[in-house]
């Protein structure tokens, strides 16, 4: 399987099915700007918070076949697999589709993810123990700290400058590559010093 990033802004995202792994699942998508719809005839009280938040717009019946129209991304996240098939079957061919019961039936897997800004790191196991993807997120969680974001931050302006500023092409990957010095990761100055060098 092929890992890479979805851009959700303004897409259409539908999850049937209201329960604990639906939930889990809304968590992991909410804060993509996505438009997010969940239909289903009970909602857990952390979807029904979002949904009174206007986080997400909650539908609240059982699945209709006509519910797949127009999403970009679909999860079929209902306890029972028979209406699982049905909201796969509901899809075309160029759906995104995970059924949480089923991965031979899912065209993607959700993966264990942490973010620092724009430093993601996703885990996948492609379904042999979603808990070690888990877990090694959790490990990850430690060694990658809460500095990383303001250095990723960093990393962007710098490399926006050199790309614009530096010809010289053998120059250009020398400033890149210092970049990566630990200094400028946990010290202001430093970067301040590095922005201020490059002409
Ligand atoms: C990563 C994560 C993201 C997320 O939830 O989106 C995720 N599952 C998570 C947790 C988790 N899931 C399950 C348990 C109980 C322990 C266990 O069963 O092992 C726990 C642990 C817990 O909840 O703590 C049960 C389970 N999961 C799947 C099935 C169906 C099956 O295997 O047939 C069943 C059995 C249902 C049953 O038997 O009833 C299937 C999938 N779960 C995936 C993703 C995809 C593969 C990911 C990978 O392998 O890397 C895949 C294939 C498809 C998908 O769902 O996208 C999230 C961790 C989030 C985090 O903390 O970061
Ligand atoms: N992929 C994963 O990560 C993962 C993890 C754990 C469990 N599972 C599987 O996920 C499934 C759901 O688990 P759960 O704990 O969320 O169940 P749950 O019982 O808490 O929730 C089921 C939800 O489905 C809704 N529903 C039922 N029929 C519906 C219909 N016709 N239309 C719309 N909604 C309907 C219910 O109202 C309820 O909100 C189980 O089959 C379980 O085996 C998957």
């Amino acid at each position: 399987m092929y890992p890479i990033m979805l851009k959700l802004e303004n897409k259409r995202v539908l999850i049937v099915g209201g329960g604990e792994v639906a939930t889990n699942k809304a968590k992991m998508l909410l804060g993509q700007n996505a438009q997010i719809i969940v239909v289903s005839p009970t909602v857990t009280e952390t979807l029904h918070t979002y949904s009174i938040d206007g986080k997400i717009q909650w539908l609240e019946r059982t699945f209709e076949a006509n519910d797949t129209e127009g999403a970009f991304l679909v999860i079929a996240a209902t306890d029972n697999p028979e209406i699982n098939a049905a909201v796969r079957k509901s899809c075309s061919g160029s759906q995104l589709v995970n059924v949480v019961d089923s991965p031979a039936d899912s065209n993607f897997y959700n993966m264990a993810f942490l973010e620092r800004g724009k430093l993601k790191i996703a885990i996948s196991t492609e379904g042999a123990s979603p808990l070690l993807a888990k877990q090694i997120k959790n490990d990850l969680n430690e060694f990658f700290d809460e500095s990383y974001e303001e250095y990723l931050k960093f990393l962007l302006t710098a490399r926006e400058k050199i790309k614009l500023l530096v010809k010289d092409e053998n120059r250009k990957f020398i400033l890149l590559k210092e970049l990566l010095h630990e200094k400028y990761r946990n010290n202001v100055l430093e970067r301040e010093l590095f922005l201020s060098l490059i002409d």
